[in-house]
């Protein structure tokens, strides 16, 4: 392919570099939590791809807390998970506790407007910006349109016939960036877009990481993956100018649209973000938000699947409209299957945590994975049980699949409104079953964590 490169792509490819960003301290072992000393290169194997097993493993070894050391070479990270400590990192000042500088990574795609890798005043002000595109009223903007796009998907399945929800639900909640954060609704461009977006969302590990070593860009995948980015920059700038053309923003309720009309109310010179901040957040919000919900309601309509007697309760919640039940059935399943493993942050200082002091450049991790199967703060961990969620025993910083504090999920609230809206379009109009001899275990792709099998299901119209 043979394309035009916007400057913005090119000079955003050379600027930012993923591994030269970030503090440059390196601390000293002997002043950090014990814990496996093997071969860094190792440990972050182990911690991509066998966290489900090996992190549980080390809490059994060494305690509540532990260090593993990561790559790059001299990096560690402290791994926390008790809610006293959690609620520490959560609250921890956020120009000592910076949670940016772990996604530099991501920078080549992202880029350095992106509220998951800017830190401090600029993460202050992308923060506020956007905020007011994922409150309780915007919410309700949103819904109708995701309940259209869902009735749209759902009427597409099969009766009798087994399918991978994990697909589904991925195409499902594609749709619902492109229509109701992008705001894109013609065809045309829907099916411009689409492509371009999903070669974005499944890059492979070995393109993020060649993204550190800009030369690789002129080779196979590398240079595919760059001349991709770069057809999905035109089109999204193409779209940002014809969208700030239009004189009926108000009017909208797509988060674009949104964004356009922001100000910072506390400066009388802002003029709103600029087209490339925009192209940034869009992206971010697009690779943030689109996989992870997907796996969190693939995950629910698996366990629904598993437990005839739970998705008998969950389809009369959907018959009666009883939207905090089927919000309890999504976050009983979160909490059993976190999407995401852990919150990082990056101490630009020393800190102390549970009366631990930590020196600069330590990264400390809340554990999601940890702070979901305590036996203290969930009993019977293991089993499937929404009730925990309405009748109130799940106490604060013990469930946690959206971080916390200032860089708490900003779509939090939108997932879990998108989730219910999809249960119960799904449960009002089928009966849902696992295929037999079905099993499901976690596998690492990406950064989330998904069925291994597809979470496969089998429906029956009611
Ligand atoms: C089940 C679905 C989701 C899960 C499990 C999830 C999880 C997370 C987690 C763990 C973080 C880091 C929080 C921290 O550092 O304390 C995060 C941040 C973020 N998420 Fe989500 N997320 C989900 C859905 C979404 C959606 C739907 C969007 C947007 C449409 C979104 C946009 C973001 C953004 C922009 C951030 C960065 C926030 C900041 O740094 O200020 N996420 N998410």
């Amino acid at each position: 392919m043979t394309i035009d490169i916007d400057p913005r792509t090119e000079a955003r490819f050379t600027k930012m570099q993923p591994f030269g960003s970030g503090s440059t301290q390196r601390p000293d072992p002997a002043m950090l939590p014990d814990g496996p000393r093997f071969n860094g290169l190792l440990q972050s194997i182990m911690l991509m791809r066998f966290r489900h097993q090996w992190i549980p493993r080390l809490r059994r070894k060494y305690g509540d807390v532990f260090s593993i050391k990561i790559l790059p070479e001299g990096r560690w990270m402290v791994f926390f998970h008790k809610p006293e400590h959690v609620r520490e990192i959560f609250a921890g000042d956020p120009e000592v506790f910076h949670a940016g500088k772990g996604n530099a990574i991501l920078g080549p795609v992202m880029g350095e407007h992106s509220l998951l890798l800017v830190d401090s005043s600029q993460h202050k002000r992308a923060r506020k910006l956007l905020m007011p595109a994922f409150n309780g009223h915007a919410l309700r903007g949103y819904e109708s349109m995701i309940e259209g796009i869902t009735k749209t998907e759902v009427g597409t399945w099969k009766p009798g016939v087994a399918f991978e929800s994990l697909e589904r639900m991925n195409a499902l909640t594609l749709e619902v960036i492109l229509q109701v954060v992008f705001g894109v609704t013609d065809e045309e461009r829907l099916s411009e877009l689409r492509p371009l977006v999903n070669r974005t969302v499944n890059v492979s590990p070995a393109v993020f990481l060649g993204w550190g070593f800009p030369k690789l860009q002129q080779f196979g995948p590398w240079r595919r993956a760059f001349e991709n980015q770069a057809a999905l920059d035109q089109v999204l700038y193409r779209m940002i100018a014809e969208r700030r053309r239009e004189t009926d923003l108000d009017q909208r309720s797509d988060v674009l649209s949104r964004l356009l009309l922001v100000r910072d109310d506390e400066d009388p010179a802002d003029t709103g973000l600029t087209d490339e901040e925009l192209r940034d957040q869009l992206v971010t919000l697009l690779l943030a938000g689109h996989e992870t919900t997907a796996t969190a309601l693939a995950w629910t309509l698996h366990e629904l699947g598993k437990d005839p007697a739970q998705e008998a309760k969950a389809r009369d919640a959907a018959t009666r409209g009883d939207n905090d039940y089927l919000e309890a059935v999504l976050k009983e399943s979160m909490r059993l299957h976190p999407v995401i493993p852990m919150v990082v942050r990056h101490l630009m200082e020393p800190a102390t945590i549970g009366g631990i002091d930590l020196p600069a450049g330590a990264n400390v991790a809340a554990s999601i994975i940890l702070a979901h199967e305590s036996e203290d703060a969930h009993p019977d961990h293991l089993a499937f049980r929404p009730e925990r969620f309405t009748e109130g025993h799940v106490e604060t910083n013990t469930w946690i699949p959206f971080g916390g504090g200032v860089r708490r999920c900003i779509g939090a609230g939108f997932s879990l409104m998108e989730g219910v809206a999809v249960l119960r379009e799904v449960l009002s109009v089928y009966d849902v079953a696992l295929p037999p001899g079905t099993r499901e275990e976690a596998k690492v792709r990406n950064i989330t964590s998904v069925p291994k099998n597809g979470a496969k299901i089998v429906v029956t119209r009611r």
